[in-house]
């Protein structure tokens, strides 16, 4: 378990400047086999919180304990064998291959000679698999994309097979369907081998829909947990992220544009037209709602989409005529 005990992250005052203190006197705790998902708008001090739990800033207040131990007091050789930190790095050694890099974070566990036995090559293996990056063992990691690099650092903290796991924006730059394996990974690894994992990420649907727990830091420094779904309930995330015209549906998870100011309208669709068609509704300025009556409304009848307002009906052979004269009624 990791443990936040009344803890102030941020930078000392230099030169006659104050000290810049990014959040104060909080409380908090990551437990082993929870994925514990860390979010809050830019420059909240996501990354700052991370480095001080990780042991590579000193606290400005208060600590930090792993498994009831102060971080600050566990040597370096130590604390390497017991958490692994992934860091939005874009420098890597020059020179390494993808599986060089990763069988860096066998180091902590090689002792003296450095040399990987059969054991630590089997761990190497295995980290790059789970990240999906074999293909790339081979290469020169200065010639991979960021996407790719991105894997093999994750590969290097996997192998390091540490006690707990602290990632900054490890799918910042990877594909969507990649985005969800590795967050997919991040919580099955939690819970398979009892890790405490805490990453950060500015992709909020997906951290709504995956983490056990959730972190929420706030522009006035404070630091909100609880699942997911108290976070929406309690009007958290609405309370971080709502602005520049979007609005947390706490409903469905996700940002949308507010509700339109065109008026009602009432879709009967089957499967997945009724979603669709609301969407499309929403992104012109209408605002679906589940019952009649309303402004507008939409029927699809198998062959054509018709839409009736004012008592005037339209029919439309297809979804984009329809949508197009949404645009230009
Ligand atoms: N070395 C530093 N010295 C002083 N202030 C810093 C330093 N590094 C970051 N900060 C400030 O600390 C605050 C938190 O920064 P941090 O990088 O932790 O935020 P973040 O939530 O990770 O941001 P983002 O979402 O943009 O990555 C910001 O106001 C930033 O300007």
């Amino acid at each position: 378990m990791l443990v936040l005990d009344a803890l102030t992250v941020g930078y000392p005052g230099r030169r006659g400047r104050a000290a810049r203190r990014v959040l104060e006197r909080v409380d908090a705790e990551a437990r082993a086999g929870d994925l514990t998902v860390l979010i809050g708008p830019n420059g909240t001090g996501k990354s700052t919180l991370l480095r001080t739990l990780a042991g590579l800033q000193p606290p400005l207040e208060g600590k930090v304990l792993l498994d009831g131990s102060p971080v600050a007091a566990i040597g370096p050789a130590e604390l390497a064998r017991r958490v692994a930190v992934v860091l939005t790095e874009r420098d890597v050694p020059a020179l390494l291959t993808g599986r060089e890099l990763a069988a860096l974070g066998r180091h902590p566990h090689t002792g003296f000679t450095g040399r990987l036995t059969a054991a630590d090559r089997a761990a190497v293996d295995w980290a790059l698999t789970a990240v999906d990056a074999a293909h790339l063992a081979e290469r020169p990691v200065t010639e991979l994309s960021d996407g790719e690099r991105q894997r093999i650092l994750t590969a290097r903290a996997l192998a390091q097979e540490p006690a707990a796991i602290l990632l900054d924006e490890p799918t910042a730059f990877l594909d969507v369907p990649s985005r969800v394996a590795l967050m997919g990974l991040l919580r099955r690894l939690a819970r398979e081998r009892s890790l405490v994992v805490v990453v950060s990420t500015h992709d909020l649907e997906l951290a709504l829909r995956i983490a056990d727990r959730v972190w929420l830091i706030t522009r006035d420094g404070g630091l909100h947990r609880g699942t997911p779904e108290e976070l929406a309930l309690n009007g958290a995330i609405s309370a971080a992220f709502d602005g520049g015209g979007l609005t947390f549906d706490a409903a469905s998870g996700v940002f949308v544009l507010p509700g339109g100011s065109r008026g009602t309208a009432h879709v009967t669709a089957p499967g997945l037209h009724r979603p669709l068609l609301e969407r499309a509704l929403s992104r012109e300025g209408w605002r679906p709602v589940p019952e009649p009556p309303a402004d507008l409304t939409v029927t699809w009848d198998g062959e054509a989409y018709e839409a009736t307002r004012n008592g005037t009906s339209h029919r439309f052979p297809t979804l984009a005529a329809f949508t197009g004269w949404l645009r230009r009624p």
